[in-house]
């Protein structure tokens, strides 16, 4: 076998790096769609039905092309306003250091070159000269990339909180989270505004030093170049980049995509432990000793999560191989090549010691534009991981926009309608043109409720609560008797019928697990009013724990006693006495049993009197004296109750009775006046 010279076998050697470069890239892209397809499924695994998905907006595809320009600007013109905003400052500052960064590596470049040369001639003097400058050059050097970095965490913490900003007042308005999380499906929510946003911000911050400092090197560092090895060499360097980059891309694997759906197992994973965290105790209870379905469960969240993140942090490794070869080590070969081949064809002679100071200068400006341009190379992985984020972002401003507004409420009950008018053709017999009004009093007019799947639950129903004329609504468990509830509320679209009711803050409504907020006792009884500042309310009068309630009854808050009398009409007064008083903050949720929790919230009930409360099996832990006593309570108030109950003993506190038959083929229901 014929012997290899040194430099063939080099030749052979970066051959065979490329070629495998290129065919372990390929073979990892291919790999990678195989897998992607598998992560798509399993990432959609929340959305419950056919039905829901067809509510939910196509998802568009991640990666680098015209949408993700888009997204990205809209997003940018929520983070940044305006030209005179804040976070336009800050990007200002930042590009002004950015600029002197450029100008004192120069500067410094230049700095080094003269001190190589006066090492040469032994010219001390110019040697200490250049010294004390080099000395001076460090104070804003330091200041200077710190003051970046600086800058950097400034804009993207101004960016998130922009962006968190605005996500707050689209989310929280019109209910949006509801229909968000229940009826869209849109995974995670949670997770999109808290983590995927700052992310977002971090890697646009990022972004933008890693383009906007390598562009100005390049510019800069290619004049001062042109001095010492002229243009045509550049170019040549330019040129091998360019290659490189095009090489790069057609290796990488779809990093965008990768980003979003590692994002979207990730908090699939942390859903799965927040379930256990707000379940604890019912699956503590039922759960074998070994903890083993939830260990199953969320080992197969984890699985997911870290095969996907091993694929990745593969494909990274492949990649980093290829830009660092190609990148970091083979273009310094081409950078030294392109300094010595003028002066190897040159003709004329140089001072050896003004070519060692122009050598020093030159290495070091070549290198910094080495790097500058490989930065740039290299800003395809930053976009693209970007892309990975903007989509996340994106995903949730888009559906939170489109659900915030009248049109996009309007598109959503137009696909439920067409959804039911195809689940059931008898529909067009009994449609009503939908018709939602604010009168005094609730009245519902040939309503026919429908699930969000599209299936029929009441038929044609007509009946009306005049203030004053409680009623009371029975029926068998899945009958529509919440859903009734929800449509009232406008939780869920109105499909066919009239519905007429009081404006919102006329209608309290209580569910079976009451909502407790986190603050103090008082806090809880108020709600939904905004939460006092506890550091105010502590700083009055303690409450003394032997003290009687009513000794308890003075103006800690103008409220409070208001506050107590509703405790005391729940027979929940005693709690006042467990600690602080009215004052105490505690983990609410975890301390109250199921019956006081239950309490709480009809004392909320009592506390803000409106004209209508509409109760769903509120009282159901309650045990059966103390329900006849809220009951009773309510009833005296003078308040209209729209009550869900299945013991038949509280039929008596009310004027009416609304039964649902439940049967999935007649949607039937029937009204009947009790004499109360
Ligand atoms: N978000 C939803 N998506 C699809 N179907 C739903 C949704 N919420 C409720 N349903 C279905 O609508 C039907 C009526 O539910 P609803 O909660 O109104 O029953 P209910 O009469 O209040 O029952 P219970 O007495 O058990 O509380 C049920 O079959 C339920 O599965």
């Amino acid at each position: 076998m014929a012997v290899l010279s040194k430099h063939q076998q080099r030749v052979v050697t970066l051959a065979f790096v490329g070629g495998g470069a290129f065919v372990g890239g390929r073979v990892l892209h291919l790999n990678i769609k195989r897998f992607q397809k598998e992560q798509a499924a399993l990432c959609e695994t929340h959305a419950r039905s056919a039905a829901q998905q067809a509510l939910q907006p196509r998802k568009a595809k991640v990666a680098v092309n015209a949408l993700f320009a888009k997204r990205l600007q809209e997003i940018l013109r929520i983070c940044m306003p305006s030209f005179t905003s804040k976070e336009a400052v800050l990007v200002i500052i930042q590009s002004c250091l950015l600029v002197s960064r450029t100008l004192l590596t120069d500067y410094i470049s230049g700095l080094e070159g003269i001190s190589g040369q006066s090492v040469i001639n032994q010219d001390w003097p110019l040697f200490a000269t250049n010294l004390a400058a080099f000395a001076w050059a460090a104070v804003p050097a330091a200041l200077v990339n710190s003051g970046l970095k600086y800058m950097q965490a400034l804009i993207s913490l101004a960016f998130q909180q922009r962006l968190t900003e605005h996500l707050h007042d689209c989310y929280l308005s019109n209910r949006v989270y509801y229909v968000a999380s229940t009826l869209r499906g849109l995974s995670n929510a949670d997770q999109r505004i808290t983590e995927d946003v700052q992310k977002f911000s971090s890697a646009i911050s990022e972004l933008f030093s890693y383009t906007f400092k390598p562009m100005l090197d390049i510019i800069l560092f290619t004049r001062s170049l042109a001095r010492t090895i002229g243009y045509k060499g550049q170019f040549a360097l330019y040129a091998y980049f360019l290659l490189t980059s095009a090489f790069l891309r057609s290796i990488s694997p779809p990093l965008a995509l990768m980003t979003a759906q590692e994002a979207a197992l990730a908090g699939n994973f942390r859903n799965a432990h927040q379930r256990i965290v707000s379940h604890a105790e019912e699956i503590a209870f039922n759960d074998p000793p070994g903890g083993d379905t939830e260990r199953m469960i969320l080992n197969d969240h984890l699985n997911r999560y870290m095969r996907h993140s091993r694929l990745s942090s593969f494909q990274k490794f492949i990649q980093q191989v290829a830009d660092g070869f190609t990148i970091k080590y083979t273009a310094s070969v081409i950078g030294l090549l392109v300094y010595a081949a003028p002066l190897y064809y040159s003709k004329e002679t140089r001072d050896s010691k003004q070519l060692t100071g122009d050598y020093i200068r030159s290495m070091r400006l070549m290198m910094n534009t080495s790097s500058a341009i490989g930065q740039l190379v290299l800003v395809y992985k930053r976009v693209t991981a970007l892309a990975g984020h903007t989509s996340r972002v994106s995903e949730l401003l888009e559906s939170v926009k489109q659900l915030s507004t009248k049109e996009g409420r309007e598109n959503r009950a137009h696909a439920l309608q067409k959804m039911v008018e195809t689940n059931d053709p008898d529909k067009i017999a009994t449609y009503i043109t939908p018709q939602l009004k604010y009168g005094p009093s609730i009245e519902f007019k040939n309503v026919s409720l429908y699930s969000p799947d599209g299936a029929m639950l009441v038929r044609d129903l007509s009946f009306s609560v005049p203030t004053g004329q409680s009623t009371i609504i029975m029926g068998p468990n899945g009958s529509g008797k919440s859903s009734l509830f929800r449509v009232l509320a406008e939780l869920w679209p109105l499909q066919s019928g009239v519905i007429s009711r009081p404006p919102r803050g006329e209608i309290f409504y209580l569910s079976q697990r009451p909502y407790l907020v986190r603050g103090t006792l008082r806090d809880q009884v108020r709600y939904p009013t905004p939460p006092l500042s506890v550091s105010r309310a502590t700083k009055g009068k303690k409450w003394s724990s032997s003290a009687s309630l009513q000794s308890l009854k003075h103006t800690n808050h103008p409220d409070d006693n208001r506050v107590l009398d509703a405790l005391d009409a729940t027979e929940i007064g005693y709690l006042v006495h467990r600690g602080d008083g009215l004052d105490q903050l505690q983990n609410w949720e975890e301390t109250l049993s199921g019956g006081e929790k239950q309490r709480l919230a009809v004392a909320r009930v009592l506390y803000h009197n409106p004209r209508y409360a509409v109760l769903d099996e509120c009282t159901s832990a309650v045990s059966a004296d103390g329900e006849e006593n809220l009951y009773k309570n309510l009833r005296g108030s003078g308040i209209t109750l729209l009550s869900i109950a299945h013991r038949p003993a509280l039929k008596k506190y009310h004027s009416a009775m609304l039964c649902l038959d439940g049967s999935k083929s007649g949607c039937g229901w029937k009204y009947e006046r009790l004499d109360n």
